[in-house]
């Protein structure tokens, strides 16, 4: 398969859909960014790299990093987590209350931001920063020293964090905090604010794609780990449109607010596309439509 082709040709069939949908406006610093792009990458599991689009534009990773956060914490720490985070699909919006209190303060899953706050926490419990320790997960795997934190992005955020706020203060209040909410809240919004590329990101998410083997061919986690977090991207990674996520793509995805979508296909690449107009449920309107392109036109489908 002439995988270079097939980039270029995605670009040209998801056009009509690119600018649709709305900016993450909520984070004002986010508001400001031009729709009117569009970019996509593949790194292929034996380490070939293709991009197509404005696949080299640096945007915000936001959710996306709720990913490698949870990868983390399970290779540092086990299984632990699980104690404190469910494994469930939501059905409900990525930042709602309603669900947490009802259910005592166990988030249903770690890619909701309650969930994520949870796997925040318990990273800067073991490592002393979770947006460092995500960080520099990111350099080792993309091998590019540059990948950073916008700071812009997360003091916009951290101005106006209510509701993640109130999540963290319900999460204390049940016990299910280790540290300061203030401490929480800063690590969670600067791990959220990393500014990647497409292709950075594709290099990075290539390790769920083969098995937990990072790029330098050291083990970040086991085979059962790996299927494991594919699985709950699959289920819980693009919130309340996680069955339409599964249904048009068939592939485990984690999208977040900037426009971004990572998509595993395992034993064979990490796909990364970007956009930066959101649907109702704040997946990328262009991205889906790219990711449900490429599985139609190649059948890489876990399905
Ligand atoms: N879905 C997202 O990307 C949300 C991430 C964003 N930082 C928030 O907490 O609201």
């Amino acid at each position: 398969m002439d995988i270079q082709n097939l980039l270029d040709d995605i670009v040209g069939a998801v056009q009509p859909h690119v600018g649709q949908g709305n900016v993450a406006d909520y984070i004002p610093q986010l508001g400001a960014v031009d729709p009117h792009q569009f970019g996509i990458s593949i790194a292929t599991r034996d380490g070939d790299v293709y991009s197509s689009g404005d696949a080299h534009v640096p945007f915000s990773i936001q959710s996306i990093s709720k990913v490698f956060a949870l990868a983390l914490v399970l290779a540092f720490d086990g299984d632990g987590i699980w104690k404190r985070v469910f494994r469930e699909p939501s059905g409900n919006p990525f930042n709602s209350l309603i669900q947490l209190e009802s259910e005592d303060g166990i988030p249903r899953n770690p890619f909701i931001n309650a969930g994520a706050i949870v796997v925040s926490d318990r990273l800067l419990s073991v490592t002393g920063s979770a947006a460092l320790a995500v960080r520099d997960l990111m350099r080792r795997e993309t091998g590019n020293s540059t990948v950073a934190a916008d700071h812009y992005v997360a003091a916009s955020e951290l101005r106006n964090s209510h509701r993640n706020a109130s999540l963290a203060h319900f999460l204390a209040s049940c016990g299910n905090l280790e540290n300061p909410v203030e401490a929480v809240l800063e690590s969670y919004v600067e791990q959220c604010a990393l500014a990647m590329t497409c292709e950075d990101l594709a290099l990075a998410t290539r390790f769920l794609a083969a098995n937990g083997v990072g790029a330098d061919g050291t083990r970040l986690l086991s085979p059962a780990q790996t299927k494991r977090i594919n699985a709950v991207m699959l289920t819980c990674g693009t919130y309340d449109a996680a069955g339409e996520f599964a249904y048009r793509v068939g592939l485990p995805g984690k999208s977040g607010v900037g426009g971004g979508i990572v998509a595993v296909v395992p034993n064979k690449c990490a796909i990364s596309v970007w956009s930066p107009g959101l649907g109702r449920s704040g997946n990328s309107v262009a991205g889906v439509a790219a990711l449900d392109e490429f599985t139609t036109r190649t059948g890489w489908s876990v399905f």
